[in-house]
């Protein structure tokens, strides 16, 4: 009988140039996406090495972390942005790379575009300069982030050093109450199993909740499997990502589609494949959920308390709880609903797709947003901006009085002008709170775009399950 195989060892086998007696592997990389903050130095070295990128039509680079997201008319203030941009386009255009700059409406953040172009494929591997790679793992690609020297060594050769990580299952069955989202399940993953659970691991995602999420639900997910330390997120391939996929501009097309197909449909752990570490999460019994401190294991239910330093297990914990309760500006133990917020950020590769803007619209349209509160909106990427304008969310937002801005990573990251301020606490739909993300002493709660934009109606956190 053939050994069996997860979806991971097939992917990882299907692309083994070399494999050395240590077990490390030389990979070969199918997509190459590029973004302005970890390439400079890459293409450096290929211009001092005298190279050429392998296979350019392989490689798509676009602008995201320094992007501004206001008016772009007038070209990039902040000294270093503009040089990391000008240097990307630059370099772009000297390697023969495919580009989406700042005025192109393609642009948007590197993980959201891949997939909107058909560039992210089941079956395939695909690395960039960028942690959050493994969003694309939602297609059912093994994808990777990569660092700088890596990003050089694929571009020169589209391969990768890799040696096999073991083998995650994440179970999550059942089905999603109302108001519970694709954000909720990952973050309660992460609260379950900590920042380190996935170490080494390649997670696959399974079960029927993760079948009936959409494919942005699925991105979301995904997306977020890095914050629990794994190498790569993996969820198989069905109906809904070849329908994702058609007809994209960069998808295969006639022929080449049906043969496609053919291996797609081939992407599935088989039935008994080994497993070297197997969670499982009813669905059903998921809350909404906040996070209350700086690491995105910090989960509470929306109506449960900010933990106390006494329930800390051990005195460095009890010392982390205090820590993080001190930067977070909380006293510990008070309920989380009680807890005001100043700003709100929907937007990021983790919830900035067309679906999360739909949900967001539709629970705050003819509500205002709360006086204390300033809360923005900034689409992942400009066809996201243009199919949520066609379909008047904008309008929506702006009635409201959320802003509306241009594309990009914004302040998810706070390498762009959009920052929080010293002590300012958002709710964002992002998926990362550590100190300093959002900003100098700024203050992150991770919540769903529907938890955020409740919240910047109440200027409070609110239980959505509560709002039809
Ligand atoms: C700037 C980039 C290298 C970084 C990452 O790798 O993830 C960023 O996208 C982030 O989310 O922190
Ligand atoms: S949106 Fe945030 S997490 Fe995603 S690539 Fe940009 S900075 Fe990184």
């Amino acid at each position: 009988m053939a050994e069996l195989r997860t979806l991971y060892d097939k992917i990882f086998d299907a692309h083994v140039v070399d494999r050395q007696d240590d077990g490390t592997c030389l990979l070969y990389i199918d997509r190459h996406l590029v973004h302005e903050v970890t390439s400079p130095q890459a293409f450096e070295g290929l211009r001092l090495a005298g190279r050429q990128v392998r296979a350019p039509q392989k490689t798509l680079a676009v602008v995201d972390h320094n992007v501004p997201t206001t008016d772009r008319s007038k070209g990039i203030q902040d000294e270093e942005s503009r040089i990391q941009v000008e240097t990307l386009a630059a370099n772009a255009k000297d390697f023969g790379i495919d580009y989406f700059n700042e005025q192109d409406n393609r642009q948007g953040i590197v993980h959201i575009i891949g997939p909107e172009q058909g560039f992210t494929l089941p079956g395939t591997t695909i690395v960039c300069g960028d942690s959050h790679t493994s969003t694309h793992g939602a297609f059912g690609a093994l994808a990777h982030g990569i660092g700088t020297s890596e990003v050089e060594h694929v571009l020169a050769t589209q391969t990768l050093i890799q040696s096999k990580a073991k083998n995650m299952q994440v179970v999550v069955d059942g089905k999603r109450g109302e108001g519970v989202f694709a954000k909720d399940i990952i973050l309660a993953i992460i609260g379950k199993i900590g920042t380190a659970g996935g170490t080494g691991h390649v997670i696959e995602f399974a079960g029927e909740a993760i079948r009936d999420l959409s494919m942005e639900g699925r991105m979301t997910v995904c997306n977020m499997t890095i914050e629990g330390g794994a190498r790569a997120g993996l969820i198989a391939p069905d109906e809904k990502t070849y329908a994702f996929i058609k007809d994209r501009p960069r998808a295969p097309k006639g022929a080449d589609w049906d043969a496609a197909l053919r291996y797609w449909e081939t992407l599935q752990s088989d039935e008994g494949a080994h497993f070297d570490k197997v969670i499982r999460l009813d669905a059903a019994n998921l809350p909404p959920i906040v996070t209350w401190g700086t690491s995105p294991e910090d989960v509470i239910s929306i109506d449960g308390r900010v933990p106390t330093a006494e329930q800390g297990a051990s005195e460095a914990k009890r010392a982390s709880i205090r820590r993080a309760l001190d930067y977070m500006g909380l006293s510990g133990g008070e309920k989380i609903t009680d807890v005001a917020i100043d700003r709100v950020f929907i937007g990021s590769c983790t919830n900035g797709r067309i679906e999360d803007l739909r949900v967001a619209a539709r629970l705050i349209e003819g509500k205002r947003v709360s006086d204390r509160v300033n809360a923005m909106v900034v689409p992942g990427s400009g066809l996201v901006k243009a199919q949520a304008e066609a379909e008047g969310l904008d309008k929506i937002f702006l009635a409201a009085g959320f802003e509306w801005r241009e594309p990009g990573c914004s302040m998810c990251l706070a390498m762009n002008p959009d920052r929080l301020a010293p002590g300012e606490r958002c709710a964002s739909t992002s998926n990362r709170n550590f100190e300093g993300r959002q900003g100098f002493k700024g203050r992150t709660h991770l919540v769903s775009p529907a938890m955020a934009a409740a919240a910047a109606v109440t200027g409070h956190f609110v239980d959505v399950r509560d709002w039809h």
